[in-house]
């Protein structure tokens, strides 16, 4: 059976509306059609294409990102596309670019920061693309500390200017992307001192290049840090240094929107929380949430569908080998990624309704919901990207010896997102806050503060401390209200502990320090549990399409169910189940492998990845993997003469020294 036959046979075993399931996955049909419509757009158009990018050298890599990233603004005026449909087709050229930053970052920057009259005039240059913009708070010697940040913006009440200036080697701003060759202005991140006196860090909007010949304003060194992790990959951004020697800009340049400073150089505070000078990262981190879904589902599709090409062992009287999908190990480690992906997309969903209603509510001066919006964004952003980067690692395993192959796709999506780890936020470092908003939150349940939203579970502390799991056979664990209660019992039962250890410390930032790879236990427990209980209020929607909730279903318990059994000292040494249900658990696991099974290649199918995105041999749509991986390797540079350049230097010298040893 040739591979194309192996994929159709596949999807004739589908017990689910595919169509239906496409639309739960981009979240409506409306997004469907726009996703899908850009999707092709850019797959047919050739100067999008990515073949061979990986084997560019680093200045030819750089000048086609250049390309495409003007040739896809061209499209955009051309077409007129909205912002959402031009977000999509940005998206799909699947490339890191300055534009990532410029939209991402700078834009949402200046609306969340920057005051009405700020607004006015910077936006509609930046959405006219007439100034390209970065973000520019990181430093080399400080990234996760932003107080600690060294770049200082003094104001000068003479000429009614800000002096930015870099003090330091370690103050030079050092990693924003598009700064090292694109960027014309920068949110600039810096202490802002008046009178003599600091008021901490804030954002200034600052013009790095001339809009006339690109070059950088006199007092601006500037320029790219250097190749990064894998070839091609993060490789087409200009992550960026960058210093100032005592660069003058208008007082107004200043983001103004949590505090104004005056002609006289008087701070005046608005009513909204400093914290909102952070507000970028909140909504940066919301993003990444939905992206990581996006880059499991890709590493999850190439690995499932191969998975169903690949014959090993298992051939009786010279008949076909058996799918490795078939083998229960592979089942084990794949379907759990198949379900985190549909886990965090439905995470992500939530996020985003989360954070368009704390826009809202600041916007009418309701600052209530920004500590939780900030734990939320901050956990979530950590668990998905830590997920989905191990995931990615994983589908190579899950594609053996060919994985490796930059043809599997899948070493180039490592190395282009394995750093969502760290920027917008090294994970544990935001595992810590989100320990932090924890043990606030145990800490006031004495005084009668009752917990809301994702915390509500910690008002009913007493009875999770006590309550125990009734599950007696397999089946009760498809139980939603089963499953949730132990995940909200572990999660209740580590925090109180955690915070009962912290009670022994005199100094509490001294017990802080000292638990805290606890408490970082603690953070992703009950972020596993946001995520799990999201999954299941979206069981409880009405979703339309023959057989799509069963498959969701099955999905979520695949998810919570795999996460016990990872889990499983956590869940058993709090007391929240016993063995015999944890084995209970492990058996319905098994159950629920195979009737995902035949439904796998159709559950990968929904996400609707083109074969242009996807960018794989492996994780091709027919799965006629073999005949194209033969011709991907006659491709390569290597292959252009039969005998290599430097054989005569190297190889052949070698050879006659060997025969005239020989002969002596
Ligand atoms: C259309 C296309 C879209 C495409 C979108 C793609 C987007 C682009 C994607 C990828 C490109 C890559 C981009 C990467 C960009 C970057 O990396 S930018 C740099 C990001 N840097 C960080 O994330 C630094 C991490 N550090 C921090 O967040 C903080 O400084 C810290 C919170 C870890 C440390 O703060 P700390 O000094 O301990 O506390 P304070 O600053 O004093 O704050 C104390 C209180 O503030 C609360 N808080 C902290 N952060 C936030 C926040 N973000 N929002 C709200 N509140 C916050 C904190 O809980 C404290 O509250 P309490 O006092 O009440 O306890
Ligand atoms: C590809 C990429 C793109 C980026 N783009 C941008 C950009 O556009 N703009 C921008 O401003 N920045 C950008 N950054 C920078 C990024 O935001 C920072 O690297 C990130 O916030 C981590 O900070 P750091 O490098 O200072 O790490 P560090 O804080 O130095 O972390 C080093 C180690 O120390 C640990 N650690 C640090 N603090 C603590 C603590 N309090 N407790 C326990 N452990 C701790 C961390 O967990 C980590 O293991 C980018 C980075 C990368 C890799």
């Amino acid at each position: 059976m040739k591979g194309v036959d192996h994929l159709a046979h596949e999807r004739n075993k589908t017990e689910f509306d595919v169509d239906a399931m496409k639309i739960v996955w981009a979240g409506s049909r409306h997004a469907f059609e726009l996703s899908d419509r850009m999707a092709r757009l850019v797959a047919s158009d050739p100067a999008f294409q990515k073949d061979g990018r990986i084997r560019l050298g680093r200045k030819e890599l750089f000048k086609n990102t250049l390309r495409k990233a003007a040739h896809a603004w061209k499209r955009i005026l051309e077409l007129h596309l909205t912002e959402e449909e031009a977000g999509w087709l940005r998206n799909f050229v699947d490339e890191p670019s300055f534009t990532d930053l410029h939209w991402g970052m700078f834009v949402p920057a200046i609306k969340g920061q920057g005051t009405d009259e700020q607004q006015q005039k910077w936006l509609p240059l930046a959405y006219k693309m007439q100034i390209i913009g970065s973000y520019a708070q990181t430093e080399l010697g400080h990234g996760s500390n932003v107080q600690g940040l060294e770049t200082t913006a003094t104001f000068d009440p003479e000429t009614d200017e800000f002096v930015i200036h870099s003090p330091t080697l370690t103050s030079s701003k050092w990693w924003p992307g598009g700064l090292g060759k694109v960027s014309t202005h920068a949110i600039v991140y810096a202490r802002l001192i008046t009178n003599g006196q600091e008021h901490g860090v804030h954002g200034f909007i600052v013009q790095l290049r001339s809009l006339d010949d690109h070059m950088p304003i006199p007092g601006i060194t500037i320029g790219d840090i250097g190749m990064k992790f894998g070839n091609g990959a993060y490789n087409t951004m200009d992550n960026g240094v960058l210093t100032f020697d005592h660069i003058r800009i208008p007082r107004n340049q200043m983001l103004m929107r949590v505090l104004q400073v005056t002609r006289e150089g008087k701070c005046v505070k608005s009513n909204v929380p400093r914290q909102l000078i952070y507000g970028t990262m909140v909504f940066v981190r919301q993003t990444i949430v939905a992206d990581a879904s996006t880059a499991l589902a890709r590493a999850v599709c190439i690995a499932t569908r191969y998975s169903a090409v690949r014959r090993q062992f298992g051939s009786q009287d010279g008949g076909m080998e058996t799918q490795v999908i078939d083998y229960k190990t592979q089942q084990s480690r794949l379907f759990p990624l198949l379900a985190s992906a549909y886990a965090f997309r439905f995470v992500g969903e939530w996020l985003k309704w989360l954070y368009t209603d704390v826009t809202q509510r600041l916007q009418a001066n309701d600052f209530s919901i920004l500590p939780e919006a900030h734990a939320c964004t901050a956990g979530l952003k950590s668990l998905t990207t830590t997920a989905t980067a191990d995931a990615i690692e994983e589908c190579r395993k899950l594609c053996g010896g060919h994985g490796y192959l930059c043809a599997s796709g899948l070493p180039e999506l490592f190395a282009v997102y394995v750093p969502a780890c760290t920027y917008e936020g090294d994970n544990v470092v935001l595992l810590l806050q989100v320990a932090r908003f924890l043990m606030k939150t145990v800490s006031q349940l004495g005084s009668g503060k009752k917990p809301v939203g994702t915390t509500a579970y910690l008002g009913r502390v007493q009875d999770l401390l006590q309550c125990c799991c009734d599950v007696q056979t397999a089946e009760d664990w498809l139980k939603p209200s089963v499953v949730l209660e132990a995940f909200e019992a572990r999660s209740a039962r580590m925090c109180v502990a955690r915070a009962q250890n912290l009670s022994k410390f005199e100094n509490p930032e001294d017990g802080f320090a000292e638990l805290s790879a606890d408490l970082v236990e603690a953070s992703v427990a009950h972020c596993q549990l946001i995520v799990v209980s999201k999954f299941i209020d979206k069981l409880q929607q009405d979703i339309p399409g023959k057989g799509v909730n069963r498959q969701l279903q099955n999905l979520c318990y695949i998810y919570a169910l795999n996460l016990l059994h990872k889990y499983l000292g956590d869940f058993l040494s709090t007391g929240c189940i016993t063995p015999k249900q944890a084995s209970l658990a492990n058996d319905q696991l098994r159950s629920l492998y195979s009737q995902i099974r035949p439904n796998a290649i159709a559950l990968v199918d929904a996400f609707n990845y083109t074969d242009h995105y996807l960018g794989s041999v492996l994780g091709r749509y027919d799965g006629n993997v073999y005949p194209k991986l033969y011709e991907e390797a006659w491709k390569d540079p290597l292959n252009d003469s039969v005998v290599p350049d430097g054989y005569h230097e190297y190889i052949h010298p070698m050879l006659k020294q060997q025969l005239r040893n020989a002969r002596l």
